[in-house]
This record gives C-alpha cells, structure tokens and sequence, in this order.
C-alpha cells in the first residue's frame, strides 16, 4: 500500500506532487520519490526517508517541468533500499518513468520471462521494476508515433501478463501520463482535474485527500481493468483494457490503510469506518447484552472514528484516555517487530483517569500481529482499569496478503491458527469482541451499494487472483517473515546505478 502521484499541468508541478505526496504519508514511511519532466529529460529525486527528509530545496528546485510522477514507498518485495525506492525508468521504447502501488504475484516468472524472451534486465528484487519492464516491452511493439489505442493494447497485454494487486502511474517521455488499475482494482486509484487559466490540469493519484489538496475536482476512481492516458495538452483518454474486469477492491484499505477524508470506489471511508463501529456495536449488544462497559477508549488514530459511532450506538461515554505522540508515524508499517514494538509505548501514553477503577472498552480497527493491543491493553491496567474488554472493528486477520500490504507470513498473525477467545486470552483482554466478516462487508455495502465484492483475503484466506497456492505462501514466508528481513537489513548504501546528473553537488551536500 504505497502511494502514487501523477500531475500533468501546465506549471511546474514539483510544489503540487510534494504536498500530495504529504497527504497520501500514511501509505509509506520508508521512503519517497519523484520524476518529473522537463524538456525532454526525465529529472529524479529518491530515497529512504519521509516526504519532509527527501525532497530539499536543493531537490526542488532542479525537478523541473510541468509533468510528473511521486511516490511514497512501504515494501512489500525487494528490500528496503534506496535503490528500489520509486520511481523506476528504463530508457527503452520512448523512456519511461513508473510508480507502483501494489504486490505483482508472478513476478518471478515475469522477470525469468522479461530476461529469456524479452532480453530485459532487471536490476532490483523489486517487482516494480518489473512491472515497468513488462509495459515497457509491451509498448515497445507499437513503434513510433503511438496513439491513445496503441497504449491501451500495450496495457491490455500488461494485463493477459502480470498477476497480483497494482495501480500504476508512469510518464512516457513526448507522450505524456499514463495509470492503470489491476483487473480486479484491488489497489486504488482515482482522478480529477483542475482548471487554470482556462486550461485542463489533471491528477491521478492513489487516494482522493491528494486530489483534495491541490484543488482538483475529483472525477472516479479508474475502473478494474481501465487505462487513463492523458496527453501532452492534457487531453483525457480512458479505456477498459481487461478481459474481464471485476471490482474486488481490497476491504483493508477502509479497515486502515486508508485515510478517513478519502473516497474509495464511491465510498467514503469515513462512512465505512463509522459503520464498521455501528455493526459492531450490534454485536455487543447481540452476544452481550448485560456488557457492563463503563467507557469506550480507541487507540489512536485510524480506530476513532468506529470507537466514536460505536459508544454512541451503545450510549456508553466515549473518552480519548490515549494521547499519541504526532510525531511518531503508524507503527503497523514499519520494518521489523522491535522497531514496531518500541514505537507503540513512544506513540500512545494513558491518561490514568480515564481508566482508574472503570470497566474500558479499547477498539482497534484491526489487530495483525498483536503488537498494539499487547502493549496497550499492560498500559490500560497499570493506569488502573478495573477490566479491560478489547474489540476489534475488523475480524481475525488469519491469512498473508500477497496484494501490497506486507503480511507475508501467517505465523506472526495472532489470530492465525486461533478462536477469538484464544486471542484475547493471548493478549490478556477480559473479554475479546471481532467484528463478524460479513457485517464488514456490510458496513462498506451501506455507503456504496454498489460494492458487490471485496478482496478480503487477510481474513478469509480467498485470493481473488486465483494463483495462490501453499507453495507460493510458503516461498513469500520463507523470504519475508521478520527474521529473514533482519538478515537481508545489511548495508544499503547506495552504489549509483541510478540517479546521476552532471550537477553532481545535490546528493554530496
Ligand atoms: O496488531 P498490530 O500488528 O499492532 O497492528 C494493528 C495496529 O496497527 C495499526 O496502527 P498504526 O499505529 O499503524 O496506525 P494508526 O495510528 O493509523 O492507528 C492499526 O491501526 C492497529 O492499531
Ligand atoms: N506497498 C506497495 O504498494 C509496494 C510496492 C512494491 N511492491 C514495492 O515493494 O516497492
Ligand atoms: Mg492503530
């Protein structure tokens, strides 16, 4: 769940993409990107950091042009390298520059095939690169002076050839800006447009808050399966370029990933979260009815918004008993457990009155691996909470996802193998409430109707994609489970494949 940007304008765009790239931060911590173009030349700024530590005024000043492409980074493939930061470029056919929100499935074997058939190389253990190597081939069968139809084939096969989650933004140089969205539209991606001084201006980005910022009207999401292809005068061409395209967005994004201010395939997230809190109420009142809770606590932030709608609809005082520290970032998306760990307690301080001698209820959105509750649940009894009840706005997440959310190993799940008893025993609740699946579905149904189905693969364990098999689990386990990540944490000081300009004086000063 990374974040992406794309501007097509007709001013410099370097100002716009940076304040979008701030909005969509929640998608990615680990590190930040942008393209842009200008007379011809592609121009790049990346690395690890955040938004505020990437881009200097010495970066921005050189990103010159009216067209570009950002990206916030948190991987799910790869390492954690500076060099796999985004966007990539290859230089053949045109030169073109990519960002990916997403997770390809069969990207070894795309990258065994790009190798083999296409005589590409791929130079990073990201998929992204390879993402961008398939379209690049694909669009290298055009020739030259491609139309609108000419890229939406080149998309079309990208489709028949990749499998997995992705949205994807890319500029094409002397052509112009180009996304697409997976044939079931698991990742997000939405456009608007702007006017300025009676010109069209035209962003496409991962959430609408992006849009929100720089004033652009949001027009939709891209469909499952569509191109967006906007030209050079900033002229707006779509197309569907699936075979068989069904919205099956992932449900995670309105359980967390997403911002509440965000509307995602027609549903505002706020809605959906405040719903979420609503059924789960329902439930208590079902499973529960004489709950003898005192007052409802969320554990800052995404869980406000459900905890809020959830003490309303059972009248139980809701109070704010956790401060967050503003300047710690989400937790869930940082690399390795004792980072995560660390960071709650950093994070989240307990106001003790909030808790002495009372029955609290503390909700979360959702619980993964079980490091916030864990802490949290300590922090609620050491300020002296009589019982601690815990409940959880989404239901057990049991499985990996393989879509862009990196869960990769079932094993560091607490809720994998487990009742939801079981976890709240593990986790040291009184009592454990989740919210049922099909009342999350429902909660989103209730503010888009529209919204038949949904890629819920954390907690049912049903991969949309068809291709998920236990080897293929196994593998992503064996590679990116905790430990194998710390051993791959080496050096990744960059060596300079990428990223040189004859100034030379940026990356030294
Ligand atoms: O069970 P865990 O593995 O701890 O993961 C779940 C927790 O992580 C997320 O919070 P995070 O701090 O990332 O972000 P937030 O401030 O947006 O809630 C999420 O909101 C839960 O609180
Ligand atoms: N979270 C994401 O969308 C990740 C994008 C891509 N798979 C990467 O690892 O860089
Ligand atoms: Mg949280």
């Amino acid at each position: 769940m990374c974040g992406i940007v794309g501007l097509m304008a007709n001013q410099a765009v370097n100002q716009a993409l940076y304040d979008a790239l701030t909005v969509l931060q929640h998608r990615g911590q680990d590190a930040a990107g942008m393209m842009t173009w200008h007379e011809g030349r592609f121009l790049l700024r990346k690395s690890n950091g955040l938004v505020r530590d990437v881009f200097h005024t010495r970066h921005m000043r050189r990103l010159k042009g009216n067209l570009g492409i950002g990206h916030v980074r948190y991987p799910t493939a790869g390492s954690s390298s500076e060099a796999e930061s985004q966007p990539f470029y290859v230089n053949s056919p045109y030169g073109i520059s990519l960002a990916h929100n997403g997770n390809l499935t069969n990207s070894d074997q795309l990258k065994q095939e790009l190798f083999s058939s296409d005589l590409r190389h791929i130079n990073t253990s990201s998929d992204s690169e390879v993402l961008l190597n398939v379209f690049a081939h694909e669009l290298g069968k055009q020739g030259l002076s491609m139309g609108p139809e000419d890229i939406f084939d080149a998309v079309r096969r990208v489709h028949r050839r990749c499998n997995g989650g992705y949205a994807a933004v890319a500029i094409i140089n002397g052509y112009g800006m180009v996304a697409f969205r997976d044939p079931h539209g698991i990742r997000p991606v939405v456009f608007g447009t702007r006017q300025e001084e009676g010109r069209q201006e035209v962003m496409i980005a991962s959430e609408s808050v992006a849009l929100d910022v720089g004033g652009f009207e949001l027009h939709r999401d891209l469909d499952p399966g569509e191109a967006i292809f906007v030209d050079l005068d900033g002229n707006i061409h779509t197309q569907s370029c699936a075979d068989n395209p069904v919205l099956a967005p992932c449900i995670f994004e309105h359980v967390y990933l997403a911002r509440p201010d965000s509307i995602l395939d027609g549903a505002y997230v706020y809605g959906t979260r405040m719903q979420m809190g609503r059924k789960l109420g329902d439930r208590i009142r079902q499973e529960w009815p004489d709950y003898d809770i005192d007052v409802v606590i969320p554990i800052p932030d995404t869980s406000r918004t459900s905890a809020l709608e959830l003490a309303q609809h059972l009248g139980v005082t809701y109070r704010e008993g956790f401060m967050k520290n503003r300047y710690i970032g989400r937790t869930f998306i940082m690399p390795g457990q004792t980072l995560r760990k660390k960071s709650v307690r950093q994070k989240l301080n307990a106001i003790d009155v909030e808790f002495k001698g009372k029955n609290v209820l503390l909700v979360d959105d959702s619980i993964v691996r079980g490091t916030t509750c864990n802490e949290i649940i300590q922090m609620a009894r050491e300020a002296g909470a009589n019982k601690v009840y815990f409940a959880s706005a989404a239901p057990p997440v049991r499985y990996p996802n393989v879509y862009g959310i990196d869960m990769p190993s079932a094993e560091e799940l607490i809720a994998h193998g487990r009742t939801e008893a079981e976890v709240g025993d593990l986790i040291g609740a009184d009592r454990m409430i989740y919210q049922d699946l099909e009342d999350l579905k429902t909660a989103c149904r209730d503010v888009n109707p529209a919204l038949e189905e949904f890629d819920c693969s954390v907690f049912d364990g049903r991969y949309i994609t068809g291709d998920i098999d236990e080897a293929y689990l196994n593998n992503l386990e064996a590679s990116r489970n905790d430990s194998a990540k710390d051993h791959s944490a080496g050096d990744h000081a960059l060596v300079g494949m990428h990223n040189q300009d004859d100034d030379q004086d940026d990356d030294f000063a």
